[in-house]
């Protein structure tokens, strides 16, 4: 029997490095950027007006108050855009929008709203404007470079491409990046009592469920995720369907056929292949295997429904997002009280499905199983909101105490 610890490594080193590939910002969001990013061009780009009003020098307006404006003439217009734009003369107004580039000689804005214009430039003479208001150098001005200087690295490699990134990458002019690529997946399930809904069961049937999590909990990361969802329990055909399969793929993740039966379809198939196949101290998810096949990285899980799902979890995801370039690859874990007496095999680490309320003020969160210890309980599974983590070495832990929380 092998550590969690022990098995989660063996799985991650099979699916490091990631591929790369230089895809538009469209294709880039969530992904991992491979190289830092430099900037083309600053931002700002020019000096430009942060209001709408009036670019002025500051020395013209000094003594401009509410109850003795300065008057001055307009003599230019500077909408957004604009690239043609005139030095302003000393003692003249020009007016220019929110964005429009600074005209040489300026060095401040007054917003509208403190002129004779007013809100909307509705008020007062277009050919002048009485300003109420000082403003000393630099008001409402956005300077070249505040934001970004260009040749700078706006985004360093490992970046994960959100909105904001995606937004800065754009705005210094780019339009792709270089990025890990999410692996492409394929999933098979494994079983001869497998029939695929809506096709009626019959006794000794069941209706086919870890493909679709499986797709999702893939999908969740970014994996494009192809499914064979009922290989019956016959080495030859289970090779036959997956080997026309493998073009492309980057990782197989087969669910049931590992333990200790005598239709071990996936052992029987890979175990002389380049699978290796174990036994992890954890419940549930005890009966595992990862290797390649054919060159491909394969990960095997036991087949019970909610064996598949905390593999996936504990395993799978951490190693899928490190392969993507993550460094943040673990969920994000809490401390919390225990609302029921809970018992876990010795020697085994047991991940318990829960629902976990977060603390409120200076009170510990609490969590509460969902369910009972079984790995074919399902439906308690989809009341969770988390994984309660028990160690190897706990046997009866008691309501009240203090336990890992995994938030799913
Ligand atoms: N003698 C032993 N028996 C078992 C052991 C053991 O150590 N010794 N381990 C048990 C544990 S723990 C697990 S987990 C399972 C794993 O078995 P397999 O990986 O071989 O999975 P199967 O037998 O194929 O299936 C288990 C269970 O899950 C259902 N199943 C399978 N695939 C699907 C699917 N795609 N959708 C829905 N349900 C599925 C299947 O019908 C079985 O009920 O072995 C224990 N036995
Ligand atoms: O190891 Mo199994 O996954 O407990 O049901």
């Amino acid at each position: 029997m092998i550590s969690v610890e022990e098995h989660r490594a063996t799985v991650a080193e099979l699916l490091t490095p990631g591929r790369t590939a230089t895809l538009p910002l469209a294709g880039c969001a969530g992904l991992v950027l491979a190289h830092d990013v430099r900037a083309g061009v600053s931002l700002p780009p020019f000096d430009n007006s942060a209001m709408d009003g009036f670019a002025v020098r500051s020395v013209d307006v000094v003594e401009a108050t509410e109850d003795k404006p300065v008057e001055l003439p307009v003599t230019g217009d500077i909408p957004a855009g604009r690239t043609d734009v005139e030095p302003l003369l000393p003692g003249t107004a020009h007016r220019i929008m929110t964005g429009a580039p600074l005209p040489p000689g300026a060095d401040s804005v007054v917003m509208v709203e403190r002129t004779d214009a007013g809100p909307g430039f509705a008020g007062g003479d277009a050919g002048r404007v009485r300003v109420f208001a000082t403003a000393p150098p630099g008001t409402h001005v956005r300077r070249t470079g505040e934001d970004v200087s260009a040749g700078t690295v706006a985004l360093p490699a490992g970046s994960v491409l959100g909105p904001p990134q995606l937004g800065l990458a754009a705005a210094v002019g780019l339009d792709r990046l270089t990025v890990y690529t999410p692996p492409r997946v394929l999933v098979v399930s494994t079983g001869s009592e497998l029939v695929t809904a809506p096709d009626p069961l019959r006794h000794g049937q069941i209706y086919e469920s870890n493909s679709i999590m499986l797709l999702a909990a893939l999908r969740a990361l970014g994996c494009e995720v192809r499914t064979l969802r009922s290989v019956a329990d016959d080495v030859g055909t289970f090779r036959e369907a997956v080997t026309a399969e493998l073009a492309g793929v980057d990782l197989v993740v087969t669910s049931g056929g590992v333990s200790a039966g005598a239709y071990e379809v996936v052992k029987d198939a890979l175990a002389d292949a380049g699978v290796r196949f174990t036994k992890v101290a954890m419940q549930p998810g005890g009966p595992q295997g990862c290797g390649r096949w054919e060159g491909v990285p394969v990960v095997t899980l036991p087949g019970n429904p909610v064996s598949v799902l905390v593999s996936f979890e504990v395993f799978l995801r951490p190693a899928i997002l490190a392969a993507m370039g993550h460094t943040a690859t673990s969920r994000q874990r809490v401390r919390a009280r225990l609302t029921e007496d809970l018992r876990s095999p010795v020697g085994k680490r047991q991940f318990r499905r829960g629902w976990y309320s977060p603390a409120v003020g200076a009170v510990t969160g609490e969590v509460g199983p969902r369910g009972g210890p079984g790995s074919h309980l399902l439906a308690a599974f989809a009341q969770a909101n988390c994984l309660i983590e028990l160690p190897e070495e706990a046997c009866e832990v008691v309501a009240g105490s203090e336990v890992d929380v995994i938030l799913l």
